[in-house]
């Protein structure tokens, strides 16, 4: 088999450590073109000299001087910044892991995706934000898109007989995140230390947030109809607090194919990694015996507003859906730092969108202008109307 070159946006966080496992596990299939991580540059700087890549990109500059005199006499460059992320991100290689979060993550990815190669795709904030341009780019450099969240990995895994056509609608999952089974007072007051644990899985704390509001279930809506074309009626949402079924393709003759697994992140990471083959793994085994039972019940549209905003804004025509993540990211980055309380995010996010409705997106710098100008809105809304709780 040929030797794969592979680059990772996001090398230091959840997803790209996972990534980094699967690799250092088949080191004589893969050669790491570039890592590319934001802050952490002492880790960044461990996973190159393991891996040994042409070169590692810090993406904030005040972690250069440890990223580059660690590196020194290794071979390995080191660059730092913002421009040089992305010009690394455009270097030519087979597979690049996508895994940078929010739309940070927009620019590398699509410079990567110019290469026409395969973009394994974590960054599910980049899809939601910039819509049809991203997926026009994707198409015009005649790019290959393997999703990698987990749900629409089980999608991409189940439709695999090509019976697209056949379709009758998605379902994906939801584990409900922390507040499953919360009261809503329970929710308002609860700090973001108890929001950040996950019931099932262990990711970044944007992600772990976006679970517990269920944005994570309403991005991944938008992410769903992006991806596979589908109306918004397609997509249904159950929660399954086993989180073993990721993802479920109904068909019109009434069979349903779904992709089940253990919750561990690198079975997917390891399938776009492979695809269309398979590599083994090491991620435990489905024991369905041990697992007893899987339910399903509907989200609760109360406690969690987030599924219909999302819906809304998938309706709403482009621009609601770049408002949506922005106003999102800037509001959960403002509960994790404590300024507003957990029900507020959607509250937030709901007012902002109300704001800026949706306006039409023609090209990139039209998104990168929208996705600027909502997280004005959002810290406006945040420095006015939410500024007694911040006091
Ligand atoms: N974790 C999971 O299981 C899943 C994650 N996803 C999606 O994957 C993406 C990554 O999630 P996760 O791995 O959990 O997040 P983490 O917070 O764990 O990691 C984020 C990564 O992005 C890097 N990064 C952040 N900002 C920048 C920047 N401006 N430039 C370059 N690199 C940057 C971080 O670097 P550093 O740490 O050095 O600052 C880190 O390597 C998200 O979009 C998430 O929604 C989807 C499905 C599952
Ligand atoms: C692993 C993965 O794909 C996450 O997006 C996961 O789905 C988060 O769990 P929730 O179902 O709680 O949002
Ligand atoms: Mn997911």
């Amino acid at each position: 088999m040929a030797v794969k070159t592979v680059t990772i946006l996001g090398s230091t966080g959840s997803v790209g450590t996972q990534t980094i496992d699967l690799l250092m596990a088949e080191p004589d299939l893969y050669r790491v073109n570039a890592l590319i991580a934001g802050r952490n540059a002492t880790l960044l700087a461990e996973q190159a000299r393991a891996l040994r890549p042409d070169v590692a990109v810090i993406a904030d500059e005040a972690g250069y001087p440890a990223l580059r005199d660690t590196l020194a006499g290794s071979g390995i460059r080191a660059e730092a910044g913002r421009e040089a992320v992305i010009a690394v991100s455009a270097v030519p290689t087979d597979w690049t892991m996508a895994a940078i979060t929010g739309t940070a993550g927009l620019e590398p990815t699509l410079a990567a995706a110019r290469n026409g190669r395969a973009i394994a795709l974590a960054n599910k904030e980049a899809l939601v934000s910039a819509g049809a341009v991203f997926l026009r780019a994707i198409a015009d450099a005649g790019a290959m898109l393997l999703p990698v969240d987990s749900e629409h990995n089980a999608i991409f895994q189940s439709l695999a007989d090509g019976n697209r056509a056949s379709l009758e609608k998605i379902i994906l999952t939801a584990s409900g995140g922390p507040f499953r089974d919360a009261s809503l007072a329970e929710m308002r007051d609860a700090p973001p230390e108890r929001a950040l644990k996950h019931p099932v899985w262990s990711m970044g704390a944007k992600i772990s947030i976006d679970s517990a509001t269920l944005f994570n279930k309403g991005l991944e809506v938008i992410e769903a109809a992006r991806i596979f074309a589908l109306a918004p009626d397609e997509i249904e949402v159950l929660v399954h607090p086993q989180s073993i079924i990721h993802g479920m393709v109904c068909y019109r003759d009434g069979s349903v194919l779904a992709q089940m697994g253990a919750p561990d992140m690198r079975i997917p990471i390891a399938h776009t990694l492979a695809w269309p083959a398979r590599v083994a793994t090491t991620s435990p085994r489905l024991d369905l015996a041990a697992a007893g039972q899987l339910s399903f019940f509907a989200p609760d549209p109360i406690r969690f507003p987030a599924l219909r905003l999302a819906r809304e804004a998938l309706e709403g025509g482009e621009g609601a859906s770049t408002v949506l993540n922005a106003a999102n990211e800037i509001a959960v980055a403002a509960y994790l730092a404590k300024r507003i309380g957990f029900l507020d995010i959607a509250t937030l996010v709901e007012r902002v969108m109300q704001r800026l409705g949706a306006p039409p997106l023609a090209d990139l710098a039209a998104v990168l202008a929208l996705d600027a100008e909502a997280r004005a809105i959002t810290e406006s809304e945040l420095t006015t109307k939410f500024a007694s709780r911040a006091a």
